[in-house]
C-alpha cells in the first residue's frame, strides 16, 4: 500500500489543488492564530468547499476550548480534528464523543519517557502523529521542521494508525519510512519556499520520496 501522506498548513486553493493531484490522503487547516499557517475559519470553509472528494480535511487546534470548536465545526465542513496542544487523554475523549469526528492526537517525541505517551493517547484517540517535541522557546507547538530521533520509534507496534512527522523533507521522508515502518507521513514547513508557503513542486517530490520503494538488496 501506497504511503499516506498530510500536508499541514495549507491556505491557498491553488495549493490544494496541487496537493490534491498530487496524490495527498489528508490536507491540514492549521486554527492556531500565532502560526505563519493559520487560516481563519471562513478561509478554511472556503478552502474545503475545493477540496476534492476522497480527500480528507482536517482541523488543527492547539488547547482549544469548546466555543472555538464549535464555531470551527459549525463552519468548515472538516472530516478530522488534530489537536496538537496539550490536551489529556480526557478531553481527547470528550472532543470525540462532543463532535463525532476522528481525533488525532499530537504527540511530542524528545526521549524514550515521552514515547510511552504514545500507549496512553492510543487508547483515547483514532490516530496519533508522532511529532518532534517542540523547543521550549518555540511559540509554535508544532511546525518547527525539526525532527525528534527515528530509533526512539524503531519499528515499534501501536494498536492505532500513527503518522509521523517533524522535520520531514523531500530528502528525508524515503529513510524515515524505512527506518521507522510508518504507513503515514506529516509534514507541514519540509514543502515550502518560506514560511507558510506551500511550494508545488517540493509538496509533488515529498509525496513521491514518500511512496518510493527501497531498491532491493544485492
Ligand atoms: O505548523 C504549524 O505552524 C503548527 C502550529 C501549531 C501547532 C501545530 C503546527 N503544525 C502541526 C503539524 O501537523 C506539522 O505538520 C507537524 O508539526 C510537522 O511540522 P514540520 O516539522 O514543519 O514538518
Amino acid at each position: 500500500m501506497d504511503t499516506k501522506v498530510k500536508i499541514c498548513g495549507l491556505t491557498t486553493p491553488e495549493t490544494i489543488k496541487a496537493a490534491a493531484e498530487a496524490g495527498v490522503t489528508y490536507v491540514g487547516f492549521n486554527f492556531f492564530d500565532k502560526s505563519p499557517r493559520y487560516a481563519a475559519p471562513e478561509l478554511a470553509r472556503a478552502l474545503a468547499l475545493d477540496t476534492p472528494v476522497g480527500v480528507a480535511k482536517v482541523g488543527l487546534v492547539v488547547n482549544a476550548d469548546d466555543a472555538l470548536l464549535d464555531h470551527l465545526t459549525d463552519t468548515v465542513p472538516l472530516d478530522m480534528i488534530q489537536l496538537h496542544g496539550k490536551e489529556t487523554p480526557e478531553r481527547v475523549a470528550e472532543v470525540r464523543a462532543r463532535y463525532g469526528l476522528p481525533v488525532i492526537k499530537a504527540i511530542g517525541i524528545a526521549t524514550a519517557e515521552d514515547a510511552k505517551q504514545i500507549d496512553i493517547y492510543g487508547q483515547v484517540a483514532d490516530q496519533l502523529l508522532v511529532d518532534a517535541k517542540a523547543p521550549k522557546d518555540s511559540v509554535l507547538p508544532g511546525g518547527n521542521g525539526l525532527a525528534f530521533d527515528w530509533q526512539l520509534i524503531n519499528r515499534k507496534f501501536w494498536p492505532k494508525p500513527w503518522m509521523l512527522a517533524g522535520g520531514l523533507t523531500p530528502e528525508n521522508v524515503g529513510l524515515a519510512v524505512q527506518m521507522t515502518g510508518a504507513r503515514q507521513v506529516d509534514t507541514a514547513s519540509g514543502v515550502e519556499s518560506a514560511p507558510g508557503v506551500k511550494d508545488p513542486d517540493l509538496m509533488r517530490a515529498f509525496i513521491t520520496a514518500a511512496r518510493q520503494k527501497p531498491a532491493p538488496k544485492l
